[in-house]
This record gives structure tokens, C-alpha cells and sequence, in this order.
């Protein structure tokens, strides 16, 4: 298993061409918050604009929408109960990302399938936290696309069957192949599992311990890979950036919380760009 260094940081973060527009960096398209965990979708939907995707629009529960908006005007806002308007969105998108605080509901169900209906090979489909739950235990079957879970531990005993204790290397590898795309396996010491190798994320303080800090990853992970080429390597990037930018936080700060984390992108993506 190969160790993730600054290095990830430097062969993914492009200095932004002269000659680009929005356009350029990537739609995402975030799906989640119910009318109980707005707060997830709001801070997966800020980690995307502040990790630079050039177009974000929001797909959650009505009630969700004033907070979103006074947060984030950047960010465009629909109902997630719209059928029409879900399609389109998620159609248009290069990454979309589903789950953060999405709930298990009938509707988060309905909302799920949509998009796993919609969603095309060429487009990066993040699965996390409550998507991951229901693809878990109603059985769902997988989309062709880029697929990129972010499970945590707990998330991935449902997904993959495997009891926390007994996830060893091997045995997630060989269902991350059976699942295809890349397994973001979360943890205290996170790993990386992809098509083309493992990687351990030595980064990360327990300061990081705190609710809405994987929603944030989430949504990294979504600006990342809507602007960066390399899909794997935008997805590498997003997990070590997350949990250094939380260390460098860590050395004055007894907790880190996400938004911090959040707010401190701009900066960071700034002193690694190659
Ligand atoms: N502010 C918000 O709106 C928040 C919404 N959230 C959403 O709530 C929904 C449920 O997610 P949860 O993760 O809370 O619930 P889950 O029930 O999926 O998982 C939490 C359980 O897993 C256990 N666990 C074992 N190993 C773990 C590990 N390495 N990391 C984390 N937990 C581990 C925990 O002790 C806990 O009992 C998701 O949609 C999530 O996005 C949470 O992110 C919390 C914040
Ligand atoms: N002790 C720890 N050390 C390092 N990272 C941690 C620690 N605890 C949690 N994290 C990180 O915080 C995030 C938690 O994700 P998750 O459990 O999905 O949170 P939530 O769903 O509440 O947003 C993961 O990226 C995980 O690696
Ligand atoms: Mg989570």
C-alpha cells in the first residue's frame, strides 16, 4: 500500500490557465439534505465551491433552500422532489454527488433511484453516507459510471459485508473489484482503494472527530474531480487535503470543525498548485 505525501497535492493542483471561464472547472451537481440533515448538504455544497468547481447547484429538501442561499449564493438551489428538474440537473453535471444527509426515506429513495437512472458512464457519481446505507439494504444496483464510495467504517460493513473488525486489505480490494470505481474506506487512518492501487492516508488528527466532516470530504472530493482530469488522482487529493489542512488547524486548535477546513481551501489549493 503506497502512503499519500504532499506530492498528490502538486501532480493534481493545475495553476488555472489564463484562457478559461467557469465552465472550465467542472458542474456539480450535490444531492442530499433532508428536511433533518440540512446541515450535511449545506457543508458538502460549500466544500465544492470553495474547492473551485466552476458551476454547483443543489438538489435537496425545499425547507433547506433559505439556509443554502444566505450561506452560499454561488451555489444554484432545486427541489429535490422535482422529478423533471432532478434529471436535468444531474444530466448536465460532470460529478454529481449523493447521500450527504439525504436520509432513508421513501422519498430519499425515490430521489436515489432518479439519479442512479439519470446518471451516464462518462460522469463521476459520488455515493456517500445515507446513499450508501440505502444501496446497502434495499439492494440497489450500481449505475455505470465513474463510481466513487466514501464510506465509513460502519458504512462499509453494510455495503460490503465485511464486520469492521475483519476489513482487511484484501477483503475490501476484492469487493471494491466486485463494486468497480474507487472506495474511500474512512477512518482514523483513512485508505484509498483503486483500480490502479491502495493508498493510506497518514493525515488526520482526532480533532477531526466531529459530525459533517465527512460531508465535507464528500464535497471536496466532487470539486476535485469535476475540475481535475485525473479522477483518481482528484479523488487522492481531496483525502489528503482534507486531513492536512485539519492537522495544520490541529497544531493551535483542540477541535477542527469542517467549515474551518472548508474556508481554508482557497489558501491551501493556492500554496500547492503546480
Ligand atoms: N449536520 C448534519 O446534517 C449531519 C448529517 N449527517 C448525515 O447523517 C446521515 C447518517 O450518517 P451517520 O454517519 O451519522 O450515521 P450511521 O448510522 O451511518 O453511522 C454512524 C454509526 O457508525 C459508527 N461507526 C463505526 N466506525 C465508524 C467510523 N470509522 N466513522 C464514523 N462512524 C463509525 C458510529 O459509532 C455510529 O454508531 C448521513 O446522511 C450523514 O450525511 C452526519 O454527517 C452528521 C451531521
Ligand atoms: N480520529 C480521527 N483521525 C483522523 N480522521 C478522522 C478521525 N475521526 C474522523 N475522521 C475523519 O472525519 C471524517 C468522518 O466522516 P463521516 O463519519 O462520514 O462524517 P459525517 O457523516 O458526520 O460527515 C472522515 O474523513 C474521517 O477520516
Ligand atoms: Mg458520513
Amino acid at each position: 500500500m503506497e502512503t499519500l505525501t504532499d506530492k498528490i497535492l502538486s501532480e493534481t493542483i493545475r495553476v488555472r490557465p489564463k484562457e478559461s471561464h467557469k465552465g472550465t472547472y467542472g458542474r456539480v451537481c450535490l444531492v442530499g439534505g433532508n428536511d433533518h440533515f440540512g446541515g450535511a448538504i449545506l457543508m458538502a455544497t460549500e466544500a465544492s465551491v470553495y474547492s473551485g468547481a466552476g458551476l454547483n447547484t443543489t438538489l435537496t429538501d425545499s425547507s433547506n433552500s433559505v439556509s443554502l442561499h444566505a450561506r452560499m449564493p454561488e451555489a444554484m438551489v432545486a427541489d429535490y422532489t422535482h422529478h423533471q428538474e432532478l434529471v436535468e440537473l444531474v444530466a448536465a453535471a460532470n460529478t454529481v454527488v449523493i447521500g450527504p444527509g439525504l436520509g432513508t426515506t421513501a422519498t430519499s429513495m425515490t430521489v436515489l433511484r432518479t439519479v442512479f437512472d439519470t446518471v451516464k458512464p462518462d460522469q463521476t457519481l459520488i455515493i456517500d453516507g445515507s446513499a450508501i446505507t440505502l444501496v446497502s439494504e434495499r439492494h440497489l444496483s450500481l449505475p455505470k459510471a465513474n463510481l466513487v464510495f466514501t464510506p465509513h467504517q460502519m458504512e462499509w460493513q453494510r455495503l460490503s459485508g465485511i464486520k469492521i473488525a475483519d476489513q482487511t486489505d484484501d477483503a475490501n480490494e476484492a469487493v471494491r473489484q466486485q463494486l468497480g470505481g474507487i472506495v474511500v474506506l474512512k477512518s482514523h487512518q483513512t485508505k484509498v482503494y483503486t483500480p490502479t492501487g491502495s493508498f493510506l492516508n497518514t493525515a488526520g488528527t482526532p480533532a477531526q472527530a466531529t459530525g459533517g466532516m465527512g460531508d465535507t470530504l464528500a464535497g471536496m472530493i466532487g470539486g476535485f474531480t469535476a475540475q481535475f482530469a485525473d479522477q483518481t488522482k482528484a479523488v487522492l487529493a481531496a483525502v489528503y487535503a482534507h486531513s492536512a489542512i485539519a492537522d495544520e488547524l490541529a497544531q493551535t486548535q483542540y477541535v477542527v470543525l469542517p467549515t474551518q477546513i472548508i474556508h481554508q481551501l482557497p489558501r491551501f489549493m493556492h500554496d500547492h498548485q503546480h
